[in-house]
């Protein structure tokens, strides 16, 4: 594409791609310097060069100019970041079906939900924390949200491959920092706001601020739906330009759960939108999942596609990795691997295991919570454990470079009365709560969910997952079937 395309009053020079990393080469490319919380991108310039850049786009005044390299200045580089991505990617987003979700539990979930019911209708994509999924690609995503060259780059790839619509989480960090900015939503989902990321935000107020952003940039064809039972859902919508439509099952709205029943294995419920009522049967289970399901079919239904049709798909969905998922060896206890970490998904999973538990049997709490970020929620966390499990096992959660131990401990500081026990090797903490779980009881592993890796001091370390050692330790602890 020639750079003549993109800006006015430049050079009519070749571009290739596009460069937000100066450590990344990238040939005959346009260098963004963005400012990041902790680097000036403005710094890399004279990097960015030698790895190909033959444009910068800045917004400081630049030293040491070369003469072959085009500059060009501009108040916000984050905003014509956004501008030429779209524009150089050929406007994916624009030629997509695009489906938005953000909120702070449940994304995924709803993604994934959106992603398995319209792939009945339409080939569609999903791009979230647990991969970026469209056709036969499955790739390991490394954010929620991708950053902006990336994301537009992912996208445009789904328009070539054949793709027609896309589900995409949108993160908070992620909108504030303009990830999403130039995307074409056609409809954005809010699930939910409870803390979480409080190190990034500062305030729930700054956190909901930043949620906020996505729906007041909503275009007029766009639709927002909102959660009603959740205190955050009417104000994030209170400056849309777009219809909004919302679901709930605690107050009146558009869509609206009237009834429902929680099973161990499967959901059932009666909904009723435009005066009509609908009675579903779902496979996934817990009451927090009938709100994400709830949210994706109104979606879903504002973009066209009947509950009608939508109704037999429901019944199964696929098995949403590591949230809510069902761990059965044919052991006659429950295990439960699901990817809570925060405050309210930790209450939510706990309120479900109290549910499916019968009286007299325990439920068995794994859990940690990440090193470096949001510490505030650890001792969180041990009240919550305190209040719902009768055996607590504190083992490692991605400790980057903090001590699993001393993580432990603070989640403990929420601990008064039930017992607990620190196992710092999770697949220890794991195999003792297999090795102690008696008929009846529940085991909830708390998390990781999906993750196949653990951060440590030194970055990302492989790890098994929580899913196939609570399986192997069935076979091997509980059964007693050795295979070594
Ligand atoms: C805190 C955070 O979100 N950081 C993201 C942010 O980094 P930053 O703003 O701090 O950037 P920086 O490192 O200061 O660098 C500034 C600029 O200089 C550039 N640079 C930097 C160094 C260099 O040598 N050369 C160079 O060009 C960088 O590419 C960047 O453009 O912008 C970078 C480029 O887009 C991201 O990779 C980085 O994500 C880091 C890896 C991260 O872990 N982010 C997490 C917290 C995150 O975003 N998570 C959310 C939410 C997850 C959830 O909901 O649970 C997500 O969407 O994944
Ligand atoms: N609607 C909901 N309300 C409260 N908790 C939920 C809800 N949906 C899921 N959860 C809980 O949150 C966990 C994460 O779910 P999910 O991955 O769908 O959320 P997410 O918003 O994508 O989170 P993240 O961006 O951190 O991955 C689940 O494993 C479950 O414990």
């Amino acid at each position: 594409m020639k750079l003549s395309e993109l800006f006015e009053n430049v050079p009519d020079i070749e571009i290739r791609s596009l460069m937000v990393d100066s450590r990344k080469k990238r040939p005959d490319s346009i260098f963004f310097c963005e400012k990041g919380m902790m680097f000036d991108g403005h710094r890399f310039v004279e990097q960015a060069i030698q790895n190909g850049a033959k444009v910068i786009v800045h917004s400081e005044p630049l030293e040491n100019k070369h003469p072959d390299i085009t500059y060009i200045k501009v108040k916000d580089v984050n905003a014509v970041l956004n501008k030429v991505a779209d524009a150089f990617y050929g406007y994916p987003s624009h030629n997509l079906l695009m489906f938005g979700v953000t909120g702070t539990n449940g994304k995924s979930s709803i993604a994934c939900i959106i992603r398995d019911v319209m792939n009945q209708f339409m080939p569609t994509g999903y791009i979230g924390t647990i991969a970026i999924e469209y056709g036969n690609v499955k790739l390991p995503p490394l954010l929620t949200t991708p950053d902006i060259d990336d994301l537009h780059g992912i996208l445009a790839d789904m328009v070539s491959a054949g793709i027609r619509c896309c589900a995409l989480e949108a993160s908070s960090i992620g909108i504030e920092q303009g990830r999403v900015d130039a995307i074409d939503f056609d409809a954005a989902i809010f699930t939910n706001l409870t803390h979480d990321h409080l190190d990034y935000h500062g305030t729930m107020e700054n956190y909901f601020q930043a949620k906020k952003k996505l729906f007041d940039h909503l275009k007029e064809s766009c639709v927002a739906i909102t959660n009603v039972d959740d205190p955050y859902g009417m104000k994030i919508v209170a400056d849309c330009k777009c219809p909004v439509v919302t679901y709930g099952i605690d107050h009146p709205a558009d869509y609206q759960v009237t009834r429902y029943q929680l099973l161990k294995d499967r959901t059932i419920f009666t909904l009723r939108c435009n005066n009509m009522e609908y009675e579903l049967e779902t496979n996934l289970v817990a009451r927090f999942n009938i709100y994400n399901l709830v949210a994706a079919i109104a979606a879903m239904n504002q973009k066209g596609i009947s509950i009608t049709q939508m109704l037999p798909l429901l019944k199964h969905i696929p098995q949403i990795a590591g949230r809510m998922e069902r761990i059965d060896e044919g052991q006659p206890f429950n295990i439960l691997v699901d990817f809570a970490h925060t405050p309210d998904g930790i209450e939510k999973l706990c309120q479900y295991a109290s549910a499916i538990t019968p009286k007299g049997n325990r439920i068995i709490a794994i859990t940690g919570s990440a090193g470096k970020r949001d510490t505030a929620k650890r001792p969180i966390f041990g009240q919550l454990l305190d209040k719902y499990a009768d055996m607590i096992i504190l083992t490692e959660d991605d400790p980057r470079n903090e001590k699993p131990l001393d993580i432990c401990k603070e989640i403990a500081s929420g601990i008064h009365e039930k017992p607990y026990v620190i196992i710092e090797d999770r697949y220890d903490a794991i195999r003792q709560a297999v090795e102690i779980a008696d008929k009846g009881d529940t085991i909830i592993i708390m998390g990781k969910g999906d993750e196949k890796f653990i951060y440590r001091e030194f970055g990302r370390e492989p790890y098994e997952g929580d899913d196939a050692i609570a399986r192997e330790a069935v076979r091997k602890y509980y059964f007693g079937n050795r295979e070594d």
